[in-house]
């Protein structure tokens, strides 16, 4: 069997079009701009290059973008100064810290300092409960994308066994709760479950988010299975740097029945959930309705 690849470039395209279409329709019926604002602590090469590419991505569907690059040694009171600043800015509806911060700084401390209606990252403590208790909340952006993918390409998810591999607060509980939601049988595995192999062959939805590359090899998977790849691993190869997933994509391809590619599968969609969300932010913000189908 060779897998059905789930283009995620394309996809977000899409997303990214209705995005910009309900943003022509808040500027020219509502005379509101959405805002984002992202910040930056440091110089870490990776954040770097997605802070631009979410600015040039605001801008591109037509919101406003707001960046705040700060000094890698910025005190914890400047950076919690500069949230309340934009906590408190109605030109700003969606504020994101881009992570990881510095060692130095609380990233949960300052997470949790973001306006929780403003907190387009879906990463606060309230919209992490909201999320968990089935209320309407922010989602993240990462799981909402893949939730998008699995939605599109399966119509309708319920009854199916989901394995997530990954446990971290950005990914694997967030995706585990979305894929509850739709009514999957949910398994959290991670890098330490005994016989990974055995628990993600049950999977007929597989999602890697465990950060190790290429660990999840073809023999792990149950022919027909639907595999989406969050992982992003830079390794050296021939002397080049090449980006790789969590999953060995050439052998999972010959037995998966769809797929999503690293790069081009699962990336893109975090981007363009991220300015969903702060279109959906700006909705509620200004008591208006929300897009169809850019958040669950
Ligand atoms: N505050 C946040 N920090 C981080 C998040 C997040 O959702 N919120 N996620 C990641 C990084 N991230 C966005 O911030 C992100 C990662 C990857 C991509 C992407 O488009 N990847 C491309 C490849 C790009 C490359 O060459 O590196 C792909 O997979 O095709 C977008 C956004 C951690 N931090």
């Amino acid at each position: 069997m060779t897998a059905t690849i789930l283009d995620g470039k394309e996809f977000a395209a899409r997303v990214r079009a209705k995005v910009a279409d309900h943003v022509t329709l808040l500027k020219e019926k509502h005379s509101v701009t959405p805002g984002l604002a992202v910040v930056l602590v440091g110089e870490d090469p990776a954040s770097q290059v997605y802070v631009r590419s979410k600015g040039k991505l605001t801008v591109e569907v037509g919101m406003a973008s707001f960046e705040h690059k700060l000094d890698a040694d910025t005190s914890e009171a400047d950076l919690l100064a500069l949230i309340a600043r934009l906590n408190a800015d109605p030109e700003v509806h969606g504020i994101l810290v881009q992570l990881p911060l510095p060692s130095h700084l609380d990233s949960d401390l300052v997470i949790n300092s973001i306006d929780p209606s403003k907190d387009v990252d879906g990463f606060h403590i309230s919209n992490v409960g909201l999320l968990g208790t089935g209320q309407k909340s922010m989602v993240p952006c990462t799981p909402l994308g893949c939730l998008m993918l699995l939605r599109d390409h399966h119509g309708n998810l319920s009854g199916l066994n989901a394995v997530v591999v990954g446990r971290s607060n950005i990914v694997g509980k967030p995706m585990a709760q979305l894929l509850l939601g739709d009514s999957c049988t949910v398994t959290i595995a991670h890098s330490r479950s005994k016989d990974l192999p055995a628990i993600c062959q049950g999977a007929d939805i597989l999602v890697a988010a465990v950060g190790r590359a290429a660990m999840v090899r073809g023999d792990w998977i149950k022919p027909g299975a639907t595999v989406i790849d969050v992982g992003i691993n830079r390794i050296e190869r021939d002397g080049k740097t090449k980006l790789v997933g969590d999953v060995h994509f050439d052998s999972a391809a010959q037995v998966a029945g769809a797929i999503t590619p690293v790069p081009g599968g699962v990336g893109p969609m975090t981007i363009a959930c991220l300015l969903a969300n702060t279109v959906t932010a700006t909705c509620r913000a200004h008591g208006l309705a929300e897009p169809e189908g850019l958040t669950v």
